[in-house]
């Protein structure tokens, strides 16, 4: 699938976050190997922090139905430049995605930032820091 079309996808679940608090909609588009696209929304609660963001929504929805191989993943929100990934979310993708995966930050404008999952989080706690 062309990246044009998987930036779309990301635009389409957008529109379906659930952010009666903060308003600040995001979209995720996450490509599978195998073909599939997995979309997420971030979605909040009157409980603030058990809000789930966008991209850990695809991430989790795709793995949850035994699909861990992935191409590629956009990331889209109403930001002055591309949107920027909390830092669960990195701590998330970097565990979950291969190093090399190539994740495409951007917003409604168009703005597009390229960046490998490897660069995503320098120091992210991993599986290998549990064997001590
Ligand atoms: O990359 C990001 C950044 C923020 N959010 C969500 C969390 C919350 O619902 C809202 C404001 O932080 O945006 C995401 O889904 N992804
Ligand atoms: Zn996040």
């Amino acid at each position: 699938m062309e990246e044009k079309k998987l930036m779309q996808e990301a635009f389409k679940a957008r529109k379906f976050a659930y952010v009666p608090y903060s308003k600040f909609q995001v979209g995720a588009a996450l490509l599978s190997k195998d073909g599939q696209v997995f979309h997420g929304c971030n979605i909040e609660n009157a409980s603030y922090s058990m809000t789930n963001c966008a991209e850990r929504t695809a991430l989790f929805k795709a793995y949850s139905d035994g699909v861990t191989q992935f191409e590629s993943l956009v990331v889209v929100a109403d930001t002055d430049g591309p949107v920027s990934p909390c830092g669960a979310c990195r701590q998330v993708i970097s565990e979950l995605c291969d190093a090399e995966m190539e994740v495409i930050l951007t917003n409604l404008k168009g703005d597009v930032k390229r960046i490998q999952v490897k660069d995503l989080l320098p120091g992210a706690f991993s599986p290998k820091d549990l064997n001590k």
